[in-house]
């Protein structure tokens, strides 16, 4: 008989929680499984992300067993693969990521300069516990892990955990891989074979061919120049918003700097700094606009189920943009072989780069994990923004380990968003006194 598996999804109050657990129902041909558990440390808002799917799962899927809890034991016990997705102080503590930087003209960002660092001191912990409960009641499972800072996270577990069975993962090279196939007319992203590399958030892509081996980068370089990735945009209702609109523009100048390369998104933070301060409002970021779209939609949506006591009408819908996870987990369980790009250590992949830095690249991946594909030697432009980033991102995981101010300050002073150690110690402190329920003491 045909394995099922067992999945508990770390983050059972996430945004993405719903979108994600119907999206396994629909691969459940590929990918067979017999329970789903929901696992958070909020417990109130997990509660109601899962009784919500509760009534989901019961109309839609009664042979598979579901529940939800707060106890580790309970949670991490015979489990074949656990979906990470936690957001250690929830969009509170992001919208201080965002804003406490642009108090000094900085760059207030998710994952990137100031606000990344801080998202990374509070995410460290948060999933280096929830791998050792996976390792105490399911040595045999696997974590697939996509909490950000995804950079951070995987530097920090490849120093703590470094045997651990964690693979890191991002989804914005897989939009961005849509969008390019939608320019050159092809259906997937899965009919292109691609060359890349890079940091997660902070990546190129140097060739991208079709199945027959035909050169796409011209007519994709021709889109780019003119456009950015603004003439693909997603068809479904993801990034409707004008932030994420402009974003995919913005990649047009991005390109620009260097048009051998096509560049991920993320990029527009450290290359046009300038730009995005002025095009921000310090008062309303990106955090503000998902509490008032994303998180109220999703928690309307299951107070909606849950006061109906039906899903039928509901508006969930599967996350499409999450078949990745799918795809991951089926590498694994079925030994596809499949390549995806993972955030791995370098180990050599990259040639002319520092072998212990995470970096991002294609991978294939099986029953045992994953195997490097080398991507050769990368030009100077790219080598010099990756060696000063991922600096930092080492610093900062040496700062959580040792508890370091010294090391943090430096980290902040590194990061190319960043105008001086002046600004940086500004940042820090303020940073600190925000996130002192969350960060390891600085001394
Ligand atoms: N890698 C990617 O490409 C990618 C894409 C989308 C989202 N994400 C990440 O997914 C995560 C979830 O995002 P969201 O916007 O849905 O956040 P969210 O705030 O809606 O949900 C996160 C959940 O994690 C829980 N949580 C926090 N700390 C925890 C801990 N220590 N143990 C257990 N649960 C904990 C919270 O209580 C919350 O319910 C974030 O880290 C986000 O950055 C990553
Ligand atoms: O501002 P947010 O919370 O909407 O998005 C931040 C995340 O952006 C990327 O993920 C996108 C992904 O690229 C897209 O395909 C779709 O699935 O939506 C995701 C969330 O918007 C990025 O990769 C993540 O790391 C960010 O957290
Ligand atoms: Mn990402």
């Amino acid at each position: 008989m045909e394995k099922k598996y067992s999945i508990t999804i770390a983050g059972g109050g996430s945004t993405f929680t719903p979108g994600i657990c119907l999206l396994l129902l629909d691969h459940m041909e590929r990918f067979p499984i017999r329970k789903i558990c929901f696992y958070d440390n909020n417990k109130e808002r997990q509660e109601i992300v899962a009784k919500a799917c509760e009534i989901y799962m019961h109309e839609n899927a009664p042979e598979v067993e579901f529940n939800y809890t707060t106890d580790p034991e309970t949670a991490f016990t015979d489990v074949d693969f656990v979906m990470c997705h936690i957001r250690v102080g929830l969009y509170a503590m992001r919208e201080k990521d965002e804003k406490i930087p642009m108090k000094y003209g900085v760059v207030g960002q998710e994952t990137c300069g100031p606000g990344g660092i801080a998202y990374g001191m509070r995410s460290i912990g948060g999933v280096i516990e929830i791998l050792d409960y996976m390792e105490k009641y399911s040595p045999d499972a696997w974590m697939l892990n996509y909490s950000n800072p995804a950079a951070i996270v995987a530097e920090a577990t490849r120093r703590l955990r470094p045997n651990s069975k964690i693979l890191n993962i991002c989804d914005m090279p897989i939009d961005l891989e849509e969008k390019m196939a939608t320019m050159v007319g092809l259906s997937s992203r899965k009919e292109m074979s691609v060359g890349y590399y890079g940091l997660n958030h902070f990546g190129w892509w140097y060739k991208i061919e079709d199945k027959d081996g035909n050169d796409l980068m011209p007519a994709i370089k021709k889109h780019m120049a003119e456009n950015g990735f603004a003439d693909a945009l997603s068809k479904t209702n993801q990034h409707v918003e004008p932030s994420w609109i402009e974003t995919f523009a913005k990649a047009k100048d991005v390109y620009a700097l260097d048009p051998d390369t096509i560049p991920n998104t993320y990029l527009k933070y450290y290359l046009y700094p300038d730009y995005v301060v002025e095009h921000t409002d310090p008062n309303h970021t990106r955090a503000n606009e998902v509490m008032e779209h994303r998180e109220k939609h999703i928690f309307d949506a299951c107070r909606e189920i849950i006061a109906k006591g039906t899903a039928v009408g509901c508006g969930f819908e599967p996350d499409a943009h999450a078949e990745y996870i799918v795809d991951l987990a089926c590498a694994i369980a079925k030994n596809t072989k499949e390549k995806m790009l993972l955030i791995v250590p370098n180990e050599g992949a990259i040639e002319n780069f520092d072998r212990t830095a995470m970096v991002e690249i294609p991978c294939i991946v099986g029953k045992n994990g994953y195997e490097r594909i080398v991507q050769g030697a990368i030009p100077q432009f790219q080598k010099g923004l990756m060696e000063q980033q991922v600096s930092v991102e080492k610093l900062v995981v040496d700062a959580w380990i040792t508890g370091s101010y010294q090391k943090l300050w430096q980290a902040l002073t590194l990061s190319k968003i960043v105008p001086s150690a002046r600004v940086a110690k500004l940042i820090l402190d303020d940073l600190i006194e925000a996130n002192k329920d969350f960060w390891p003491e600085l001394k």
